[in-house]
Protein backbone atom coordinates (compact mmCIF):
# COMPACT_ATOMS: atom_id res chain seq x y z
CA UNK A 1 0.00 0.00 0.00
CA UNK A 2 1.37 3.35 -0.78
CA UNK A 3 2.15 6.13 1.79
CA UNK A 4 0.20 9.08 2.10
CA UNK A 5 1.98 12.06 2.83
CA UNK A 6 0.11 15.59 4.14
CA UNK A 7 2.35 18.11 2.80
CA UNK A 8 1.59 21.60 4.45
CA UNK A 9 2.87 25.12 5.69
CA UNK A 10 1.19 28.06 6.33
CA UNK A 11 0.46 30.65 3.71
CA UNK A 12 3.48 30.99 1.32
CA UNK A 13 5.85 29.09 2.77
CA UNK A 14 6.64 27.19 0.33
CA UNK A 15 3.64 24.14 -0.44
CA UNK A 16 3.74 25.01 -4.19
CA UNK A 17 7.52 25.20 -4.40
CA UNK A 18 7.71 21.77 -2.32
CA UNK A 19 4.69 20.02 -4.37
CA UNK A 20 6.79 20.46 -8.06
CA UNK A 21 9.50 18.65 -6.04
CA UNK A 22 7.76 15.80 -5.42
CA UNK A 23 6.59 15.76 -9.36
CA UNK A 24 9.72 15.71 -10.13
CA UNK A 25 10.35 12.24 -8.77
CA UNK A 26 7.29 11.96 -9.97
CA UNK A 27 5.20 11.51 -6.75
CA UNK A 28 1.09 12.62 -7.69
CA UNK A 29 0.23 15.64 -5.71
CA UNK A 30 -3.10 15.95 -5.04
CA UNK A 31 -3.88 19.83 -4.51
CA UNK A 32 -6.83 21.35 -2.24
CA UNK A 33 -6.54 24.62 -3.25
CA UNK A 34 -6.62 23.94 -7.29
CA UNK A 35 -9.89 21.20 -5.84
CA UNK A 36 -11.43 24.46 -3.98
CA UNK A 37 -11.08 26.39 -7.36
CA UNK A 38 -12.76 23.53 -9.14
CA UNK A 39 -15.35 22.95 -6.92
CA UNK A 40 -16.84 27.24 -7.55
CA UNK A 41 -16.82 26.81 -11.05
CA UNK A 42 -20.79 28.07 -11.91
CA UNK A 43 -23.15 25.34 -11.88
CA UNK A 44 -21.66 23.42 -9.55
CA UNK A 45 -23.46 22.66 -5.93
CA UNK A 46 -20.93 24.60 -4.03
CA UNK A 47 -20.80 27.98 -6.08
CA UNK A 48 -24.70 27.87 -6.41
CA UNK A 49 -24.31 27.70 -2.21
CA UNK A 50 -21.53 30.40 -2.45
CA UNK A 51 -23.69 32.79 -4.16
CA UNK A 52 -26.77 32.13 -2.12
CA UNK A 53 -24.61 33.18 1.13
CA UNK A 54 -22.68 36.05 -0.07
CA UNK A 55 -24.89 37.73 -2.71
CA UNK A 56 -24.34 38.27 -6.47
CA UNK A 57 -21.81 40.86 -5.22
CA UNK A 58 -19.14 38.54 -5.51
CA UNK A 59 -19.58 37.72 -8.75
CA UNK A 60 -17.47 39.26 -11.57
CA UNK A 61 -18.85 40.07 -14.80
CA UNK A 62 -18.56 36.89 -16.43
CA UNK A 63 -20.38 35.52 -13.33
CA UNK A 64 -17.50 33.24 -12.07
CA UNK A 65 -16.30 34.02 -8.68
CA UNK A 66 -14.47 37.59 -8.01
CA UNK A 67 -11.72 35.72 -5.74
CA UNK A 68 -10.22 38.84 -4.60
CA UNK A 69 -14.07 39.91 -3.46
CA UNK A 70 -14.31 37.22 -1.64
CA UNK A 71 -11.03 36.79 0.17
CA UNK A 72 -11.61 40.55 1.04
CA UNK A 73 -14.58 39.31 2.86
CA UNK A 74 -13.29 35.68 4.49
CA UNK A 75 -10.09 37.03 5.78
CA UNK A 76 -11.20 39.98 7.43
CA UNK A 77 -14.52 38.13 9.33
CA UNK A 78 -14.01 34.48 10.84
CA UNK A 79 -17.63 33.93 11.05
CA UNK A 80 -17.56 34.32 7.40
CA UNK A 81 -14.98 32.10 6.69
CA UNK A 82 -16.19 29.56 8.73
CA UNK A 83 -19.48 29.47 6.38
CA UNK A 84 -17.24 29.86 3.26
CA UNK A 85 -14.99 26.58 5.04
CA UNK A 86 -18.70 24.83 5.42
CA UNK A 87 -19.60 25.25 1.68
CA UNK A 88 -16.51 24.26 0.39
CA UNK A 89 -14.44 21.88 2.34
CA UNK A 90 -16.57 18.57 2.02
CA UNK A 91 -16.68 20.01 -1.38
CA UNK A 92 -12.78 19.75 -1.63
CA UNK A 93 -12.49 16.97 0.50
CA UNK A 94 -14.74 14.32 -1.39
CA UNK A 95 -12.93 14.85 -4.59
CA UNK A 96 -9.33 14.74 -2.63
CA UNK A 97 -10.20 11.42 -1.37
CA UNK A 98 -10.88 10.42 -5.21
CA UNK A 99 -7.67 11.58 -6.41
CA UNK A 100 -6.14 10.08 -3.63
CA UNK A 101 -7.65 6.34 -3.98
CA UNK A 102 -7.02 6.84 -7.70
CA UNK A 103 -3.26 6.59 -7.54
CA UNK A 104 -3.13 4.65 -4.89
CA UNK A 105 -5.17 1.82 -6.56
CA UNK A 106 -3.21 2.70 -9.61
CA UNK A 107 -0.33 1.24 -7.03
CA UNK A 108 1.96 4.46 -6.78
CA UNK A 109 4.46 4.36 -4.39
CA UNK A 110 3.18 7.57 -2.48
CA UNK A 111 1.09 10.32 -3.13
CA UNK A 112 0.76 13.73 -2.01
CA UNK A 113 -2.06 15.67 -0.29
CA UNK A 114 -1.18 19.49 -0.28
CA UNK A 115 -3.56 20.37 1.99
CA UNK A 116 -3.15 24.61 3.89
CA UNK A 117 -5.43 23.96 6.10
CA UNK A 118 -4.42 20.20 7.28
CA UNK A 119 -4.43 21.27 10.79
CA UNK A 120 -6.78 23.74 11.15
CA UNK A 121 -9.39 21.09 9.79
CA UNK A 122 -8.16 17.96 11.57
CA UNK A 123 -7.71 16.39 8.08
CA UNK A 124 -4.04 14.33 9.59
CA UNK A 125 -6.56 11.36 9.71
CA UNK A 126 -6.22 11.19 5.93
CA UNK A 127 -2.96 10.50 5.64
CA UNK A 128 0.49 8.68 6.91
CA UNK A 129 2.55 11.21 7.69
CA UNK A 130 2.87 14.85 7.73
CA UNK A 131 5.31 17.19 6.33
CA UNK A 132 5.41 21.32 6.59
CA UNK A 133 6.93 23.44 4.77
CA UNK A 134 8.33 26.29 7.10
CA UNK A 135 9.89 29.74 6.99
CA UNK A 136 10.55 32.18 10.00
CA UNK A 137 7.44 35.28 9.65
CA UNK A 138 9.36 37.37 8.48
CA UNK A 139 10.10 35.49 5.02
CA UNK A 140 6.55 34.49 4.88
CA UNK A 141 5.39 37.99 4.97
CA UNK A 142 7.84 39.42 2.70
CA UNK A 143 7.28 36.70 0.36
CA UNK A 144 3.31 36.42 0.18
CA UNK A 145 3.21 40.27 -0.64
CA UNK A 146 5.85 39.97 -3.25
CA UNK A 147 3.94 37.22 -4.70
CA UNK A 148 1.09 38.60 -4.73
CA UNK A 149 1.44 41.43 -4.80
CA UNK A 150 -0.46 42.70 -1.69
CA UNK A 151 -0.20 45.31 1.14
CA UNK A 152 1.37 44.32 4.69
CA UNK A 153 -2.58 44.62 6.06
CA UNK A 154 -4.12 41.83 3.15
CA UNK A 155 -0.68 39.96 3.79
CA UNK A 156 -1.21 40.15 7.66
CA UNK A 157 -5.40 39.53 7.69
CA UNK A 158 -4.38 36.06 5.43
CA UNK A 159 -1.61 35.36 7.73
CA UNK A 160 -3.89 35.19 10.76
CA UNK A 161 -6.22 33.30 9.09
CA UNK A 162 -4.55 29.96 10.01
CA UNK A 163 -2.35 28.47 12.78
CA UNK A 164 0.90 30.23 13.30
CA UNK A 165 3.63 28.73 11.24
CA UNK A 166 5.65 27.65 15.17
CA UNK A 167 2.27 25.67 15.67
CA UNK A 168 2.47 23.74 12.43
CA UNK A 169 6.20 23.02 13.00
CA UNK A 170 5.28 21.27 16.54
CA UNK A 171 2.97 19.32 14.75
CA UNK A 172 4.77 18.01 12.02
CA UNK A 173 6.16 14.27 11.49
CA UNK A 174 9.01 16.33 9.42
CA UNK A 175 9.73 20.03 8.89
CA UNK A 176 11.87 21.36 5.30
CA UNK A 177 13.44 24.47 6.56
CA UNK A 178 12.29 26.40 3.62
CA UNK A 179 14.04 29.93 4.70
CA UNK A 180 17.17 29.08 2.18
CA UNK A 181 17.62 28.39 -1.21
CA UNK A 182 15.27 25.89 -3.56
CA UNK A 183 18.05 24.11 -3.71
CA UNK A 184 18.69 23.11 -0.04
CA UNK A 185 14.98 22.43 -0.24
CA UNK A 186 15.13 19.97 -2.57
CA UNK A 187 17.87 18.18 -0.61
CA UNK A 188 15.94 18.37 2.78
CA UNK A 189 13.10 16.66 0.69
CA UNK A 190 15.39 14.41 -0.55
CA UNK A 191 16.77 13.24 2.58
CA UNK A 192 13.23 13.15 4.22
CA UNK A 193 12.35 10.73 1.39
CA UNK A 194 15.06 8.48 1.90
CA UNK A 195 13.98 8.13 5.35
CA UNK A 196 10.32 7.13 4.43
CA UNK A 197 11.99 4.50 2.40
CA UNK A 198 10.15 6.39 -1.06
CA UNK A 199 13.53 7.11 -2.44
CA UNK A 200 16.37 4.42 -2.18
C1 LIG B 1 -11.37 33.11 -0.26
C2 LIG B 1 -10.88 32.63 -1.62
C3 LIG B 1 -11.99 32.76 -2.66
C4 LIG B 1 -9.70 33.55 -2.03
O1 LIG B 1 -9.17 33.09 -3.24
P1 LIG B 1 -7.67 33.42 -3.72
O2 LIG B 1 -7.59 32.99 -5.16
O3 LIG B 1 -7.34 34.85 -3.40
O4 LIG B 1 -6.70 32.53 -2.82
P2 LIG B 1 -6.38 30.94 -2.96
O5 LIG B 1 -7.61 30.16 -3.02
O6 LIG B 1 -5.37 30.76 -4.03
O7 LIG B 1 -5.73 30.65 -1.53
C5 LIG B 1 -4.42 31.08 -1.22
C6 LIG B 1 -4.04 30.61 0.16
O8 LIG B 1 -4.89 31.24 1.11
C7 LIG B 1 -5.05 30.37 2.22
N1 LIG B 1 -6.50 30.14 2.46
C8 LIG B 1 -7.46 29.94 1.53
N2 LIG B 1 -8.66 29.74 2.11
C9 LIG B 1 -8.44 29.81 3.43
C10 LIG B 1 -9.30 29.70 4.57
N3 LIG B 1 -10.60 29.45 4.42
N4 LIG B 1 -8.74 29.84 5.80
C11 LIG B 1 -7.42 30.09 5.95
N5 LIG B 1 -6.56 30.21 4.91
C12 LIG B 1 -7.06 30.07 3.68
C13 LIG B 1 -4.34 29.08 1.86
O9 LIG B 1 -3.04 29.08 2.40
C14 LIG B 1 -4.23 29.13 0.37
O10 LIG B 1 -3.12 28.40 -0.10
C15 LIG B 1 -10.38 31.15 -1.57
O11 LIG B 1 -9.19 31.09 -0.83
C16 LIG B 1 -11.39 30.17 -0.99
O12 LIG B 1 -12.35 29.82 -1.64
N6 LIG B 1 -11.15 29.72 0.26
C17 LIG B 1 -12.01 28.75 0.91
C18 LIG B 1 -11.59 27.35 0.60
C19 LIG B 1 -10.33 26.96 1.31
O13 LIG B 1 -10.32 26.81 2.54
N7 LIG B 1 -9.25 26.77 0.55
C20 LIG B 1 -7.98 26.37 1.10
C21 LIG B 1 -7.78 24.93 1.33
S1 LIG B 1 -8.96 23.82 0.73
N1 LIG C 1 13.46 28.76 -1.15
C1 LIG C 1 12.88 29.83 -1.72
N2 LIG C 1 13.62 30.91 -2.05
C2 LIG C 1 13.05 32.01 -2.61
N3 LIG C 1 11.74 32.13 -2.87
C3 LIG C 1 10.94 31.09 -2.58
C4 LIG C 1 11.48 29.89 -2.00
N4 LIG C 1 10.44 29.02 -1.80
C5 LIG C 1 9.32 29.65 -2.24
N5 LIG C 1 9.62 30.89 -2.70
C6 LIG C 1 8.66 31.89 -3.24
O1 LIG C 1 7.80 32.26 -2.17
C7 LIG C 1 6.45 32.42 -2.62
C8 LIG C 1 5.55 31.49 -1.82
O2 LIG C 1 5.83 30.12 -2.16
P1 LIG C 1 4.67 29.10 -2.56
O3 LIG C 1 3.75 29.75 -3.54
O4 LIG C 1 5.32 27.83 -2.92
O5 LIG C 1 3.95 28.99 -1.15
P2 LIG C 1 2.63 28.20 -0.73
O6 LIG C 1 2.90 27.71 0.64
O7 LIG C 1 2.28 27.21 -1.77
O8 LIG C 1 1.55 29.35 -0.70
P3 LIG C 1 -0.09 29.26 -0.52
O9 LIG C 1 -0.34 28.98 0.91
O10 LIG C 1 -0.57 30.63 -0.88
O11 LIG C 1 -0.57 28.21 -1.46
C9 LIG C 1 6.48 32.13 -4.11
O12 LIG C 1 6.56 33.35 -4.81
C10 LIG C 1 7.74 31.28 -4.30
O13 LIG C 1 8.30 31.40 -5.58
Amino acid sequence: MGIVIGLTGSIATGKSTVSLMFEEYNIPVVDADKLSRKVVEPGREAYNQVVSVFGEGILRDDRTLDRKALGEIVFNDEGKRKQLNDIVHPAVRQEMVRERDRYLDRGDKAVVLDIPLLFESNLTGYVDKTLVVAVDEEVQLQRLMERDESSKEEALSRIRSQLSITEKVRMADEVIDNNGSKRETYDQLEAILRQWNILS
